[in-house]
């Protein structure tokens, strides 16, 4: 390179925020004379990527907010995006514009990973000095996983145990006072052939309302460089109240530290997951996601405003604080813990198949794959009741008040608290439903605004006790669990409206209503709300003796019979002492559809209902 002084292409993607930026601060330190703040609006995030309107909706004004932040520390700059794909854009606009470094915060996982080896590889070579800083987690997560002799952290005592060895989380940095001008912007001779977008799959093909435009041209519609508009990718206005971006980030941090009681006295296990307005946690994970919100800034926050409170302003001495895994701390090691974990197993943590630290279950609707060992797309259909099932759950009709009003606050708002997350993840696995944590993860990852793929994927095997957590045989209730955080049911109210007439006594099973009760909350069961679609007592049951058939012949994920497709005969045979349990439970879940026939007609609606004081009363279904 000519140049003497340093010409930075800075690559924004999970770390939109100029706060507690350790890449950003490298950058600056280069004391460029040139500095291009860029993102490239990658055609697989948009296609092959499972993401729903309210996260990309989320990331689109996560950008917008960093842009007005850029020209705020200088009017000529702002953050200009380049749409296509990272691995032939980067490369071509470091020659365009005569870089010197490139610069971004490191990222260890999924996708994002394998991404930025390439381009490394190719700036590398055409003589472009890469600067990759760590930033999104408090610890490196391969200097974890070193510190752990190669090995995935599996519980946090062992991530604990780790990372006592490495130097302790900074203090966050600054945003910087002001920002060097970005040179010539021209994008001549560039031309969309050398940035390909495939023309293949579309795996949101079924939200879009109409085509998608934004990868008509290179840098917008008028040349600028602008940042893309749901319309520009067909889709319909988000449904979320979160906003997103750095801004709403810090008020919402310094909003939930006033209470300094609230974080002194924070106690995961005892927030509610009813509670939605506010919530009972932070809600800050979509922040930490996209790095609107630095991990830092959150950890020393938290630490100083519970010193505060330990002594306050007056001298007087508080001791009423909770310790991790419980509290706010503590969140952040689980976190760091999945970060680690992922690290070590790299990509097939996402999935079963090939996945060390992942128990084999033999789960209905797993992935598919080829004799070759590729994932089969779309999966071949299972068997219609494990689909049907499946579909229920997904879309909030299961029948059961608490699982269907988390499932419809998913997809409305894009997070729900931790403790439903565990409700819906442990009654689609383990719990009731004996469908692979797999499917439940991808619908994670189209709805969740907070999407992870260590912390989605670490979480359904805890959850699913396919990995980090193994005591199967306590399962969440759908009725008892909810009841202990609240007992009228609001979360059910907010999210399945057709119930919130039902008293107090009925709200989590309205199905056990008599008739006159639910003629008067003006929903009957069966017709304006689902009959349960199980038995949740047999399904509980059987789910039981087949995990406990599955962790005694104790394959994993990478073992040869999982890979090679006989492990499913091999825990059949495991399973054939427990023969007599199948047989029971299967007595008793035709005993649960013979019940629910009997209160529906062959389309699924009412046909009779029981009295208050006992009679049957015939119902006439209207259509
Ligand atoms: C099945 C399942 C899937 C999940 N998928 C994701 C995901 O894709 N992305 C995600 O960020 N979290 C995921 N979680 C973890 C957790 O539910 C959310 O991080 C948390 O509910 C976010 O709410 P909050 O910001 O109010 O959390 P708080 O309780 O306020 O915690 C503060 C921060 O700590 C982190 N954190 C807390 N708990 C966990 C945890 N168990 N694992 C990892 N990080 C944690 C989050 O960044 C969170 O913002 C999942 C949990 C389950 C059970």
């Amino acid at each position: 390179m000519s140049s003497l002084q340093a010409r930075v292409l800075y690559w924004f993607r999970t770390d939109l925020r100029l706060h507690d930026s350790p890449a950003l601060h490298a950058a600056l330190g280069l004391n460029p004379e040139v500095f291009y703040p860029i993102w490239t609006w990658d055609p697989q995030y948009v296609f092959a990527h499972r993401v729903g309107v309210n996260r990309l909706s989320f990331l689109l004004e996560g950008m917008q907010d960093l842009s007005l932040s850029l020209t705020a520390c200088n009017p000529k700059t702002k953050l200009h995006v380049v749409r296509g794909p990272p691995q032939t854009v980067v490369p071509a606009l470091c020659k365009a514009w005569n870089i010197t470094h490139l610069v971004y915060e490191k990222d260890t996982a999924g996708y994002a990973a394998v991404r930025d080896a390439e381009v490394k590889a190719s700036v590398t070579k055409a003589g472009v000095q890469v600067v990759d800083v760590l930033g999104h987690s408090l610890y490196d997560p391969q200097a974890i996983v070193d510190q752990n002799k190669g090995n995935p952290t599996m519980s946090i005592s062992s991530w604990i145990t780790a990372s006592n060895k490495l130097p302790a989380p900074s203090r966050p940095l600054l945003p910087p006072p002001s920002l060097p001008p970005p040179g010539n912007t021209t994008l001549i001779p560039f031309s969309r052939k050398d940035h390909p977008v495939a023309n293949g799959v579309d795996v949101n093909e079924d939200d879009r309302e109409t085509v998608v435009t934004c990868y008509d041209t290179l840098a917008g519609r008028d040349g600028d460089f602008s940042i893309p508009t749901l319309e520009e990718l067909g889709l319909p206005p988000a449904t979320t109240s979160i906003r997103g971006g750095e801004t709403e980030a810090l008020k919402r941090l310094e909003a939930y530290c006033a209470d300094k009681a609230q974080v002194a006295r924070f106690a995961k296990p005892k927030t509610s997951p009813a509670e939605f307005d506010p919530p009972a946690t932070t809600q800050l994970s979509p922040y930490l996601k996209f790095g609107c919100l630095g991990s830092r800034e959150f950890l020393w926050r938290v630490r100083d405003t519970i010193s505060q409170w330990i002594m306050d302003q007056n001298g007087n001495k508080n001791d009423d604080t909770t310790k991790h895994p419980e509290n706010l701390e503590g969140q952040l090691l689980f976190r760091e813990m999945y970060f680690a974990a992922e690290c070590a197993v790299g990509l097939p943590f996402g999935q079963i198949r090939g996945n060390a630290i992942c128990r084999f279950i033999d789960w209905r609707l797993q992935n598919q794959y080829d004799a070759s060992g590729h994932r089969i797309h779309p999966r071949p259909l299972g068997d219609a009741e494990d689909e049907e099932r499946f579909s229920a759950w997904q879309d909030g009709r299961t029948g059961f008040p608490w699982i269907d009003a988390i499932m419809r606050q998913l997809r409305q708002e894009g997070w729900i608290h931790h403790l439903a997350r565990h409700s819906v993840a442990c009654f689609l696995t383990r719990g009731q439903c004996y469908i692979s944590w797999e499917r439940g993860a991808e619908v994670f990852d189209k709805w969740l605004i907070d999407w992870d793929p260590c912390a989605n994927a670490g979480n359904w095997m805890w959850l699913s006790c396919s990995a980090f957590f193994s005591m199967y045989y306590r399962v969440y209730g759908v009725k008892s669990f909810p009841e202990k955080f609240d007992k009228t049911g609001k979360l059910v109210r907010k999210f399945c409206p057709e119930l919130a007439k039902f008293p107090d006594k009925f709200i989590y099973t309205p199905h056990l209503a008599p008739v006159d009760v639910q003629e008067k909350a003006g929903c009957i069961i069966g017709r304006d709300y689902p009959f349960p679609m199980l038995d949740k007592k047999v399904e509980k049951e059987r789910c039981i003796q087949r995990v406990k058939a599955a962790y005694a012949l104790g394959l994993y994920g990478n073992d040869a019979a999982v890979l090679n497709g006989s492990a499913v005969a091999k825990l059949k045979n495991a399973d054939s002492p427990n023969a007599t349990n199948r047989e029971a439970s299967e007595g008793g879940a035709n005993h649960h559809r013979r019940k629910r026939q009997e209160c529906h007609s062959k389309d699924g609606l009412p046909t009779k209902r029981t009295r208050a004081d006992g009679t049957i009363k015939k119902y006439l279904v209207q259509k």
